[in-house]
């Protein structure tokens, strides 16, 4: 495609056919843990099946492993404590959205669980929550008076105990029980033990915020747990570098795990069996996902409006506005489309394929052109194609008549792309049945061995690009009250030549 089209922004593909990753840690065989562990597990995977492939801490292992941390490994508190605090704000944010649980109350006890509590609320504010802290028992610790220096810094309101409002219902979204952490040992005192009691007896209301817990349940022991002695329910529990043995007694509908800090050798001292984390991610969910009612998903989308006034008068253009827009939003395969195809019966299929290219001639894609939509388009070469960039609320329909790129763009982007894809188009005889993976990695290997010399993959006969020339676009936005935007561009007679002309169609 040497300067005929546009390059849509490069992408990895990490073809199926390279080698297989190593499975997480999370679907790795259970392995020898801590004695006291074990037993605990053995008695809870009767009920919680999914919970077996965890390890749990004492509260032993949990102080050593920070004394650990902090000693031979070199890290700070400050910097430890920043990364927990981190990690609770993100699973907060996974799972209360500010635009609905902007009020969070946290509560900060004494010790550094408080001052996980304090980081979280900072960046709680940054993104987009309103924090208040309640901090009865302040350290004098440089950190920690520094951590509230920043809040204040902030305008981030403190209230004392007195001064919290008698039904915390009312005025809090989410509370974020930063009180007590794994030491934590005895009876809870006060002024702790009054909000703990406000925390328990707030959760026997029919609606009441959602408490989110920071490593331990605050008020629970941190090995037997504890709220069949009337404790606190979290609705979320946070857990940090592992679970402790308490996390096993948690009934909430949200268990996380944050801390992505630990080093391969704690792991594997302490047996550590954890989820990895995904992408860049600071936290990942752990346990069961929760329930949901799919009949009641649902977005009420909140965007601009889509103007007629507004939009180009060439849908080319209008595309490449959106595609970049949809690009600089961080959108990861932005040029993901679905392609439908039709055969010669007239039966419809969908796949998902990679825009590679696209200017006023025409979207560009490449395949193997004896797989099942190869086929179709030789039966019929017409498609559609279908883009949706949910964070923008956007959708793309674009439909058109498809022929074959000529083959020099095919050679030159087929040698363009990892040679472990090249090697893949080969092996793979796309939409045929395999007798097995170990059939595709075998030629692989075979293949790999044989181009190991950095020689020329020859591109395959039946491998290369479509070319969908569109005779109609219609870009959409979403709107409140599923009152949407729609702009449809058709090519129309125009004084004896095709132009485009642009309708709104009602949603
Ligand atoms: N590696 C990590 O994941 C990290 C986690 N962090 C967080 O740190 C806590 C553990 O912090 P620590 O300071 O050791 O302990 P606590 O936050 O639990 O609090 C200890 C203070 O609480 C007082 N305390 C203990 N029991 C009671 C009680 N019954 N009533 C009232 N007060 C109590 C205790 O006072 P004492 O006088 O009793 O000693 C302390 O003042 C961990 O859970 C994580 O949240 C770190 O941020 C970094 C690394
Ligand atoms: C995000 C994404 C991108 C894909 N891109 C391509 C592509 O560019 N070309 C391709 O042949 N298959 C691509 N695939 C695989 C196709 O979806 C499909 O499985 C394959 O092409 C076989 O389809 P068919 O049997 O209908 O021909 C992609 C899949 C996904 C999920
Ligand atoms: C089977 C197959 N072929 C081709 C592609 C496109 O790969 P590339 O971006 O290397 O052209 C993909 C992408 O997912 C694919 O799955
Ligand atoms: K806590």
């Amino acid at each position: 495609m040497k300067n005929v089209m546009r390059r849509v922004t490069t992408m990895t593909f990490s073809s199926l056919l390279q080698s297989p990753p190593p499975l997480p840690i999370s679907h790795r065989p259970f392995r020898s843990l801590p004695l006291a562990t074990q037993r605990i597990l053995t008695f809870c995977t009767k009920s919680k099946p999914n919970m077996a492939d965890f390890s749990y801490l004492s509260q032993r292992e949990a102080a050593e492993i920070d004394e650990t941390l902090m000693g031979p490994l070199g890290f700070t508190l400050d910097q430890l404590m920043e990364l927990a605090g981190l990690s609770v704000a993100t699973s907060i944010a996974e799972v209360y959205k500010p635009s609905e649980h902007s009020r969070v109350l946290a509560i900060c006890g004494p010790g550094n669980n408080g001052g996980d509590g304090l980081v979280a609320a900072r960046h709680l504010h940054h993104f987009g929550y309103k924090p208040i802290i309640c901090y009865p028992k302040r350290t004098a610790k440089s950190l920690y008076t520094g951590l509230v220096t920043q809040l204040e810094s902030l305008s981030i309101p403190f209230v004392s105990v007195d001064d919290l409002p008698e039904d915390l219902s009312k005025d809090f979204d989410v509370i974020l029980d930063a009180i007590f952490g794994f030491s934590f040992h005895g009876a809870p005192r006060p002024p702790f033990d009054d909000l703990i009691r406000r925390l328990v007896s707030l959760q026997m209301l029919q609606k009441h915020p959602s408490i989110v817990s920071v490593d331990i349940p605050s008020g629970w022991h941190v090995e037997e747990g504890g709220h069949e002695g009337g404790g606190i329910k979290p609705d979320m529990l946070v857990s940090l570098t592992a679970p402790k043995l308490c996390a096993k007694r948690f009934c909430g509908r949200h268990h996380f795990l944050g801390g992505r800090f630990v080093p391969p050798s704690v792991a594997e001292k302490y047996k550590l069996e954890l989820p990895s984390y995904p992408g860049t991610s600071m936290c990942v969910r752990i346990g069961k996902p929760p329930i949901v009612d799919i009949s009641a998903m649902r977005v009420n989308y909140v965007s601009p409006e889509l103007l007629e006034e507004q939009v180009e008068t060439d849908p080319t253009l209008q595309f490449r506005k959106w595609f970049d827009e949809a690009v600089a939003a961080g959108l990861r395969e932005t040029n993901a489309m679905a392609l439908s195809t039709t055969n010669k019966d007239r039966k419809p299929s969908s796949r998902m394929v990679l825009l590679k290219g696209y200017d006023e001639n025409g979207f560009v894609w490449f395949t193997n052109y004896e797989s099942k939509k190869g086929s179709d388009l030789s039966e019929n070469p017409c498609a559609a194609l279908l883009f949706y960039w949910e964070i923008l609320n956007r959708q793309v329909r674009i439909e058109g008549p498809v022929e074959r790129i000529p083959e020099s763009e095919s050679e030159y982007y087929f040698h363009s792309r990892p040679r472990g894809s090249q090697i893949g188009a080969i092996v793979s005889k796309q939409s045929s049945v395999v007798p097995g993976r170990h059939v595709l990695y075998d030629e692989y290997e075979e293949l790999t061995k044989k181009y190991s010399d950095g020689s020329v993959i020859p591109k395959p006969e039946n491998w290369g690009g479509f070319r969908l020339r569109p005779n109609l676009f219609e870009f959409w936005q979403g709107q409140p009250s599923r009152l949407h935007d729609r702009l449809q561009y058709s090519l129309e007679d125009a004084n004896g030549k095709p132009a485009w002309k642009i309708h709104r169609l009602a949603p």
